[in-house]
């Protein structure tokens, strides 16, 4: 179980999830996988120096905060691909304890824009050299305690009037300036600019769990690839085996590690995202679930071989507590979603790596899906766009992510009474 040592308890890794079944014989699995792993080839040496974008980012001391190894990092030399920074890491879930707070903002304007109206493109570039611009006071609104289901400690701190603050990362920051004027719009938090605390750089959003009442918490990662072609071939030029993968993965299979990881006691970054998908639902389904929160504030995040669409679809009926009225608000909301990723043009024109649908309902019977974490969302070059759907071959870009959600919507309406 990952979690910030000075973290408290309710989002500890409770109520493991049984799997009755075997694992999938080799050939059998790879026959179902639509991803194509390729090999990595060692052709150089490293050059260490940071690059962007946000992949593969973060500190061997933030750990996720609900995974469930205890196990996390990265190595010293890809530490400042996503702007993390060592001073702030304020222990996360839930967040009852954080102050509410001004914050200092660099995102915001005046150019026409109201405050607490989301900023577009064409506001940030008239904004971005303002700092310290304190908005109008406004009243704070009183809101359960933040939590954070999974991903990584100290990312997070809670910010004034719903909203909340990620540590900076560039990448993110590019498409949520372009997502508030895409038709996707409504399906992402909100984006109000960069902010500072401590000397440390934030994006602030919308914090999706302001406007519910205990709410039920589920984290799951689309696509059929987790990583960036671009992380594949660095892995290549640069490899970079991580002693922290290796020990979660032995935590989970300790027959999984090749002799050769065995004799390095490490694995590269992307053999262990390329065996997570594996042995999860991400390559024969296209999504995974990563972390649930139930309003009685149990959190599990051990779902590392939900695989089969049979324990997919007993993990959902748990997670709404076999209430078939939200099940079919997300399975309508699935569908508004698909019908408008299929035409944005942010979409066509990314390849969406790692990001993930934020499901989120409380006992009132609301319930909505928002899409988070565009670290890994990166823009292709032009004219290249993708189908979202296609299988990926190394070169293509395919993510997979229309395809998971394909069969994410097919699984909700299994699971439904026809109307
Ligand atoms: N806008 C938001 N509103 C409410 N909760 C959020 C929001 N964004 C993220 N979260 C919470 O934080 C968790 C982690 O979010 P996110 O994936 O963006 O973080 P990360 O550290 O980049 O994760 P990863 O480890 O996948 O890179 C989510 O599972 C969710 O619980
Ligand atoms: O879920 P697990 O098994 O704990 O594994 C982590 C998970 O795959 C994260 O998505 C990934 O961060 P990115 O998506 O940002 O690459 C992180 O890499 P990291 O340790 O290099 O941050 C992994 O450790």
């Amino acid at each position: 179980m990952t979690k910030t040592p000075d973290t408290p308890a309710p989002c500890a890794g409770m109520g493991d999830v049984h799997h009755s079944h075997p694992e999938e014989p080799m050939e059998q699995l790879s026959r179902r996988a639509r991803v194509a792993v390729p090999e990595l080839v060692v052709t150089c040496e490293c050059d260490q120096s940071p690059r962007e974008p946000c992949s593969g980012s973060h500190q061997p001391d933030e750990e996720s905060i609900c995974s469930d190894s205890g196990l996390s990092g990265s190595p010293a030399s890809s530490l400042a691909l996503r702007k993390l920074s060592n001073s702030s890491s304020t222990g996360l879930s839930p967040a009852s304890s954080f102050e509410e707070c001004e914050e200092d903002l660099m995102g915001y304007s005046d150019y026409n824009q109201s405050p607490g109206e989301p900023l577009t493109a064409d506001l940030w570039k008239k904004s971005k050299n303002m700092v310290n611009w304190s908005p109008t006071p406004v009243a704070v609104k009183k809101r359960s305690p933040w939590v954070q289901v999974v991903g990584h400690a100290g990312n997070f701190q809670m910010g004034s009037d719903g909203r909340l603050l990620k540590k900076f990362c560039e990448c993110e920051q590019q498409c949520f300036l372009q997502l508030m004027s895409d038709s996707l719009h409504p399906f992402v938090p909100g984006y109000y600019g960069v902010t500072q605390r401590d000397e440390q750089d934030y994006n602030l959003m919308d914090d999706l769990l302001a406007d519910f009442d205990s709410p039920c918490i589920m984290d799951c990662k689309m696509g059929s690839r987790t990583y960036l072609e671009e992380e594949l071939e660095k892995a290549r030029e640069c490899p970079q085996p991580r002693r922290d993968m290796y020990l979660k993965m032995i935590a989970v299979d300790p027959n999984a590690p090749t002799a050769d990881e065995r004799a390095r006691q490490a694995v590269l970054k992307t053999r262990y995202m390329q065996w997570r998908e594996t042995l999860s639902s991400t390559a024969t389904l296209g999504f995974r679930i990563e972390g649930i929160k139930k309003s009685d504030g149990t959190c599990n995040t051990n779902f590392k071989r939900t695989k089969y669409k049979d324990e997919v679809i007993q993990t959902l009926e748990d997670f709404v507590d076999s209430n078939m009225l939200i099940l079919r608000s997300y399975q309508q909301r699935l569908k508004e979603l698909r019908g408008v990723l299929e035409k944005s043009d942010f979409f066509k024109a990314h390849e969406v790596v790692g990001s993930s649908l934020l499901f989120v309902h409380d006992l009132t019977g609301k319930a909505g899906i928002w899409m988070i974490d565009f670290g890994k969302t990166v823009p292709l070059p032009p004219p290249l766009t993708l189908d979202h759907r296609s299988p990926w071959v190394e070169g293509n870009r395919e993510d997979g992510y229309l395809w998971g959600l394909d069969n994410f919507i097919d699984i909700l309406t299994n699971i439904l009474p026809e109307k």
